[in-house]
């Protein structure tokens, strides 16, 4: 992503539109091309700061590198590049420009470009993931557990096959997303926490370290551990692929969830359906010509951004293959991983705040659940029979709901008449007895469920109950 200065000439909606204001400046900080070299020079730092530590190269190095990593910026690199036609020699160049010439022979000394690349790329995302990806999934899951909780005994038609089945509670259904996220957050971490560095040379065998320290490996646990980093067991001139491939998978499988909720929703705002919506504000319009349109423009915004993000995994698929020890067609393509994290982001602020001004329509619930209240409970009145000792429950109760397509007559008054019925009639509680009359209360543990999915998960990821 390029700077603000010249927002609108930006080639990618994804600066000129979608990460306006904060967000493009969070963006910025870990996946400018300005970060990226800031976090490059990070690395090249310690690679110093080990070498004085290994007693290579003399303390005053450090700050002088301290310096120099401060002042750098792209521009400067690319005009670098211009002349070397290598970027990470550029970057090398320019820091060396910024010492005193006494120290310049340590900058990146024993380093081969991509023990700074693919450490500096590690970096980032493990910072992003942590200090602000994280965080922003954790308050959409806060969001979506306070609706959850709220409406954890609101009455929903429940729809299989796009038709009606038996009712579910609104709570509960937003409990099922709040245990999906709530899992994809934790494989996050867990991936995330899988991504490891690497110092070991042009071919990874640790050649040229081998003629500055007698033990490599130790020199590149100690340089990592500066980063907070682990090192790879094994690495050619790139860290092996699979660790960002799965961390990768973990944020379009986060992304598919939170696509998955919108669709959905999008459908619930439906105007045949219309039991919940997007909060609209009072100048805001729904569509240029039909001034009465109220549509679900988040909702299709963030399936329309995971359409853009989902194709894109193929390619990190795809970077899995490396010649030998390194061909340099994983460059380009990895250059654009952030765009696949930077959207799940977008996604998750925009569905934070639609989430926060949710509404609900509890009558038209209550309306589309009232439609079919008589055809549902063919379910439980089928299953009460046969536990009853009903011989053919599912039968009796199809050909029943055949009869009151027929007749118009409703199927507990068609079941009632029959005689065939009656004695397990009989036998029914009272609570079976307002289930089949009111199918409202034939939502199963769906309460309590609701409650311990929320509760677990609040506890799980130290989320304050606001509920
Ligand atoms: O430590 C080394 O550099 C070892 C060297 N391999 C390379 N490793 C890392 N970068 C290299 C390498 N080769 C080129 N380049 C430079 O990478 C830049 C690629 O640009 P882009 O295709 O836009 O991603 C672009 O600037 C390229 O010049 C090798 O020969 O094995």
């Amino acid at each position: 992503m390029s700077s603000e200065r010249n927002i609108f000439n930006n080639l990618s909606p994804l600066d000129h539109r979608y990460s306006r204001g904060e967000n493009f400046r969070l963006l910025s900080q870990y996946f400018s091309e300005e970060a990226r070299f800031k976090w490059e020079a990070r690395v090249e730092l310690a690679l110093i700061e080990t070498l004085v530590d290994f007693g290579i190269a003399p303390k005053k190095a450090i700050d002088q590198m301290k310096k120099a990593v401060e002042s750098i910026n792209a521009d400067e690199v690319y005009k670098e590049e211009e002349k070397t036609k290598h970027n990470t020699r550029a970057l090398v160049n320019c820091l060396r420009e910024n010492v005193d010439s006494e120290f310049r022979q340590y900058i990146h000394l024993g380093a081969t470009s991509f023990d700074i690349v693919d450490t500096a790329a590690i970096l980032r995302y493990k910072a992003f993931n942590d200090e602000v990806l994280i965080p922003a999934l954790k308050e959409l899951i806060e969001k979506i557990s306070e609706v959850a909780y709220r409406e954890r005994s609101t009455v929903q038609l429940g729809r299989t096959h796009g038709q009606a089945a038996v009712p579910v509670t609104f709570g509960y259904y937003m409990a099922g997303f709040v245990s999906r996220l709530g899992n994809r957050l934790e494989s996050l971490e867990n991936y995330s926490s899988e991504l490891t560095g690497q110092f070991s040379g042009a071919v990874g065998a640790y050649n040229s370290l081998s003629l500055l320290v007698d033990n490599p490996v130790e020199f590149e646990t100690v340089l990592l551990n500066k980063l907070d980093l682990n090192r790879s067991e094994h690495s050619t001139q790139i860290i092996p692929p699979e660790k960002i491939t799965d961390y990768i998978h973990g944020i379009v499988s986060t992304f598919g969830v939170i696509a998955d909720l919108s669709d959905d929703f999008r459908h619930l705002q439906r105007s045949e359906i219309s039991e919940t919506g997007e909060a609209f504000s009072e100048d805001q319009v729904g569509s240029s010509t039909m001034p009465q349109k109220r549509n679900p423009i988040n909702f299709e915004n963030i399936k329309s951004s995971w359409k853009v993000t989902v194709p894109k995994i193929i390619t990190v698929y795809m970077d899995q293959l490396c010649e030998h020890q390194r061909d340099l067609t994983n460059s380009s393509s990895a250059r654009y991983y952030p765009e696949i994290i930077s959207h799940l982001f977008l996604a998750i602020k925009r569905l934070n705040k639609v989430m926060a001004r949710l509404v609900l329509d509890h009558e038209n619930l209550k309306r589309n659940l009232d439609n079919h209240k008589d055809m549902i409970l063919a379910e439980p009145l089928y299953i009460m029979l046969a536990r009853e000792g009903h011989p053919d429950a599912h039968e009796a109760v199809r050909k029943l709901t055949l009869k009151s397509e027929e007749t118009g007559k409703k199927v507990l008054e068609l079941a009632q008449e029959d005689e065939g019925l009656n004695k397990y009639f009989d036998k029914l509680t009272t609570a079976e007895k307002d289930i089949l009359n009111n199918p409202a209360n034939y939502t199963g543990a769906a309460i309590n469920e609701t409650v311990e999915i929320v509760n677990n998960w609040s506890d799980r990821l130290n989320i304050e109950r606001t509920w």
